[in-house]
């Protein structure tokens, strides 16, 4: 199978060199060819270039992209897609007045998503979490990381983790899942957090190894969560079954997640809605990348990730949906790259790469995805018509989205 893409307006994210992470200064440089052209054959990028050099080729299918942008795929690194109804009630009760905490001392939040996914048969929850997937990929979205978290009990956990390794074999999206171990303390372990730590790293973690299908593991570190000691446990019994740290940090107190996340040498520290000089300081010169996002703050009305601070340090940043019933219930990553410009100060440069090379860097496969080189996955965006790609962002909560492109198979 082989398609060529014509007349190309912008074609963005090309890299000749594989590029696997952009940091600091380097994140403003979106390189980019105008009136281009892309050739790719079966699922990879075979070529590029400007289009007055467009000869020689005959492929299978042609794509007049005239007046348009294209791009690769959005790499979205953090979500929560597999989960089993919504929780639209504690929406209404947050409209009135009731923070997320508040929420979560009622026994809802987390717990509420828990209870109804082990209620819930694996193929429902099957059903259900791959009509959000299809709906994301419809989106732009051409890999992303999934977590399980809303089983809380091994059973359930296992369950999500197939669940996720379904939607693995059915989609044509890469799918990186991780075991979000620690997530909340089931109610039955209230007073006897010891108890459920143990039950995580003596029972959990091995068994979910033992299914083979994750390389990650999470831990929620925060306050009437997981502090510094819980999590550092979490993390130690991962490590024995060579599970990598993605960790969610900093989303309401700074309890020191990402000086430990990098000890572990995570992959990523997620969230960071409070940020102090210490924790930008762990994070110089190390593998590991923050991650921003910005969909959970816009919905629980908390800071944003302090993007400024992180780039202007020298580091790389990362942003994702979060796409999850409780603090996030959207899978969309045109309007996560729109939120990063408004309210995280990113210019469209820095959030197009925070989408893709640094998404993908925040999933281990930047190596594959996340720009347009040659011998990279052919995962692409073929936006509507638009004059320039500040376009993508600048129109908020609209789809600038026309076509989608995902291992070369072009999707209706
Ligand atoms: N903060 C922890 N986990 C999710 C939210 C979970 C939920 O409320 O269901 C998050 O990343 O925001
Ligand atoms: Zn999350």
């Amino acid at each position: 199978m082989s398609t060529l893409i014509i007349n190309i307006k912008q074609l963005l994210q090309v890299h000749d060199t594989n590029t696997t992470i952009l940091k600091g200064s380097d994140m403003k440089k979106l390189p980019i060819i105008e009136n281009a052209y892309l050739y790719i054959e079966n699922d990879t990028i075979i070529e590029y270039g400007e289009m007055k050099d467009c000869e020689g080729f005959n492929p299978e299918t042609t794509i007049n992209a005239k007046g348009k942008i294209v791009l690769p795929s959005w790499c979205d690194s953090h979500t929560h897609v597999v989960y089993a109804g919504n929780r639209t009630s504690e929406f209404v009760d947050r409209i009135n007045g009731l923070s997320y905490e508040d929420i979560a001392n009622k026994g809802g939040g987390i717990l509420n998503s828990a209870k109804k996914l082990q209620e819930t048969s694996e193929d429902e929850l099957y059903e259900q979490s791959i009509k959000r997937l299809n709906e994301l990929i419809k989106m732009g979205t051409g890999a992303v990381e999934i977590k399980t978290g809303y089983g809380l009990t091994v059973e359930a956990e296992l369950k999500m983790l197939r669940v996720i390794k379904r939607m693995k074999q059915e989609s044509l999206a890469k799918i990186i899942p991780t075991l979000l171990a620690a997530h909340a303390i089931p109610s039955e372990f209230k007073s006897k957090k010891q108890d459920y730590i143990k039950y995580i790293t003596e029972e959990l973690i091995p068994k979910a190894a033992e299914l083979n299908i994750t390389n990650y593991v999470d831990v929620f570190c925060e306050k009437g969560y997981f502090d510094i000691k819980d999590t550092e446990a979490i993390l130690k019994a991962g490590e024995a079954y060579n599970l990598r740290p993605k960790i969610h940090v900093n989303q309401f107190n700074i309890l020191g997640g990402i000086a430990l996340g990098v000890k572990y040498n995570a992959l990523s520290v997620d969230h960071i809605e409070e940020l102090n000089d210490a924790d930008v300081e762990a994070l110089k010169g190390t593998d590991t990348i923050p991650v921003a996002l910005p969909g959970c703050s816009y919905f629980l009305s908390i800071p944003y990730t302090p993007a400024r601070k992180l780039i202007d340090a020298g580091l790389p940043l990362a942003i994702a949906t979060d796409y999850n019933p409780g603090s996030s219930p959207s899978g969309n990553m045109n309007f996560v790259v729109s939120a990063a410009c408004v309210k995280l100060k990113m210019t469209p440069e820095e959030a197009i790469n925070a989408a893709t090379v640094n998404g993908a860097y925040a999933m281990g496969i930047s190596n594959m995805y996340g720009s347009i080189t040659r011998g990279k996955k052919a995962n692409l965006i073929i936006t509507k018509p638009m004059n320039h790609y500040s376009e993508i962002p600048y129109a908020f909560a609209h789809n600038p989205v026309e076509q989608v492109i995902i291992n070369g198979q072009i999707l209706d």
